[in-house]
């Protein structure tokens, strides 16, 4: 039977937009189902705005910097409301571009919630009925609350692009990227900063020394780092709040909470039973390698699968499997051994490949480990205590690279390079055979032995 089209993307997001612009670059006939902003969770109120407050409390670092070296920069102190008019003209600029992109390739934009009614159709939330021959579920994830009394006083990191001021005293629960991230972005702009975390570390899976540097690097900021508690209830307390942890300790009083603890998939109300998709128990949409899920003809990418939930990673994966839907792409799996990501925290920490503790568990004592810990020449210039920690986890006689960890001033930016370099089998050898760019954070990397 002729189908409306020959693929329905669900979601306007990252891995959907770039699926939708993909397929149709290969002269399907594409329509996107997405009832929100384009952009989805990255554009809105992930990577970009948050990048954006990122960037604002590093100049608020800086200015308090160059007061210390003789800068005339008076009071320092962030007018929010006017930050954030920049911001959303920034996002609302993506939205205008991703229009006129979807115009230009001929993709049909339906602004509609829907859900499957059988394995070709979907159903808008006002009735209407399309089908194709395949479907591309790419619904992303929201913020999961934990179940303890009191959690929906508390904020997420949606409410926390509402803001119109830094709090005065703010609690911030969980030990993850956006706990880590926004309790950095918070502390810079001018709040009290509390840290809640439940195990005993920050950032689990990082590099243990590198976390512990910027445990320490927080401290100094000012950071309140309450490891090892466990948030059993959030009080009112008058217009302010209140933290009870498991210990039977009380927090606070705090202006706001912001729960940090995780993000679930959206796969309620999709229909899935309808078309016979299978969810794994934390309801992710199960895929291969391809992104094909239990269902011919389904395919699923992004925070709805149980990939690791980067924006660039749903993109490859919608790309190359579009390119092998329609472009004649052998083969659509994806190797995500390894993935280069960054955690914009002050200063932001970089990784790509294995932790040492991972890479002693693989390979034994093939292991070597060079690391180099220093204050850059600004830091240093101006006395602030933050310094930073380069780490490289080397196996073999060959001492191939199997792990990057840098901790530091540009590291967002200086690891996307060493990145392409790791993977293609590098070894301590060669980094040490490039001639070094000095003087810059990144010649440690090259320098390490
Ligand atoms: C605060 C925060 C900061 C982040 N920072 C970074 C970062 O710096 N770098 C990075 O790589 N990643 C970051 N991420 C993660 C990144 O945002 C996600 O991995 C990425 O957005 C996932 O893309 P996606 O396409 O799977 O889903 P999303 O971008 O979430 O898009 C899903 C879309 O599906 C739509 N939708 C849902 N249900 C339906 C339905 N039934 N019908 C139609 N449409 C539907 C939604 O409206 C949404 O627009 C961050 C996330 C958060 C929350
Ligand atoms: N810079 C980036 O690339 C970036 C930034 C933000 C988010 N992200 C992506 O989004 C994902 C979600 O981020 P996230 O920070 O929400 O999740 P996360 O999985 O990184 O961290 C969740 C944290 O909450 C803690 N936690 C869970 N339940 C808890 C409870 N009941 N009480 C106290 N603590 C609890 C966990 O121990 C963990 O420390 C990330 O894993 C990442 O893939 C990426």
């Amino acid at each position: 039977m002729q189908q409306d089209y020959d693929l329905i993307v669900i979601g306007g997001g990252s891995g959907g937009l770039a699926g939708a612009f993909r397929a149709a670059g290969h002269g399907a006939r594409v329509a996107l189902m997405e009832p929100s902003a384009l952009g989805g969770t990255c554009v809105n109120v992930g990577c970009v705005p948050k990048k954006a407050m990122w960037l604002a409390a590093e100049v608020g670092r800086r200015i308090r910097m160059g007061r210390v070296l003789g800068f005339d920069a008076a009071s320092g102190a962030l007018d929010w409301p006017t930050f954030v008019t920049h911001r959303e003209r920034y996002i609302h600029n993506i939205h205008q571009s991703y229009r006129r992109r979807l115009d230009d390739a001929s993709i049909v934009h339906m602004p509609r919630r829907v859900r499957f009614v059988d394995p070709r159709t979907v159903e808008c939330d006002d009735g209407m009925r399309v089908s194709a021959e395949r479907i591309l579920i790419a619904t992303g994830g929201h913020a999961l609350r934990p179940d303890i009394p009191g959690a929906a006083l508390a904020d997420v990191s949606d409410d926390f692009f509402n803001w119109c001021e830094a709090p005065g005293r703010v609690a911030v629960v969980g030990g993850g990227y956006i706990a880590v991230e926004l309790a950095g972005v918070l502390q810079s702009l001018g709040s009290h900063v509390e840290l809640q975390v439940r195990g005993d570390r920050l950032l689990n899976g990082f590099d243990a020394d590198v976390v512990a540097q910027l445990a320490d690097d927080y401290r100094q900021a000012g950071i309140r780092l309450h490891l090892g508690t466990d948030t059993a209830a959030i009080e009112a307390d008058g217009g302010q709040f209140r933290l009870r942890d498991g210990q039977g300790g009380s927090h606070g009083p705090f202006d706001k909470v912001l729960l940090a603890t995780g993000r679930g998939p959206n796969t309620r109300d999709l229909g899935l039973e309808a078309a016979g998709v299978d969810t794994d128990a934390k309801g992710h949409i199960r895929v291969d390698a391809g992104h094909a899920t239990s269902r011919e003809g389904i395919y699923a990418v992004g925070d709805v699968t149980a990939d690791i939930a980067l924006t660039p990673v749903a993109i490859a994966a919608a790309r190359r499997l579009m390119d092998h839907l329609f472009g004649g792409r052998e083969d659509a799996s994806l190797d995500l051994a390894q993935v280069a990501t960054v955690v914009f925290s002050h200063p932001p920490l970089g990784t790509i490949g294995l932790s040492e503790t991972d890479a002693r568990e693989r390979h034994g004592d093939q292991v070597h480990v060079y690391t180099s810990g220093f204050r850059p020449m600004l830091e240093a210039l101006t006395d602030t205590p933050q310094r930073s920690l380069f780490k490289l986890v080397c196996v073999g006689e060959d001492r191939r690279v199997v792990g990057l960890h840098l901790l530091g001033e540009s590291a967002d930016e200086i690891l996307q390079g060493f990145a392409v370099a790791i993977r293609k089998g590098i070894t301590l050898q060669d980094l040490n055979d490039t001639i070094a760019i000095h003087p810059t954070s990144a010649e440690e990397v090259v320098l390490m032995r």
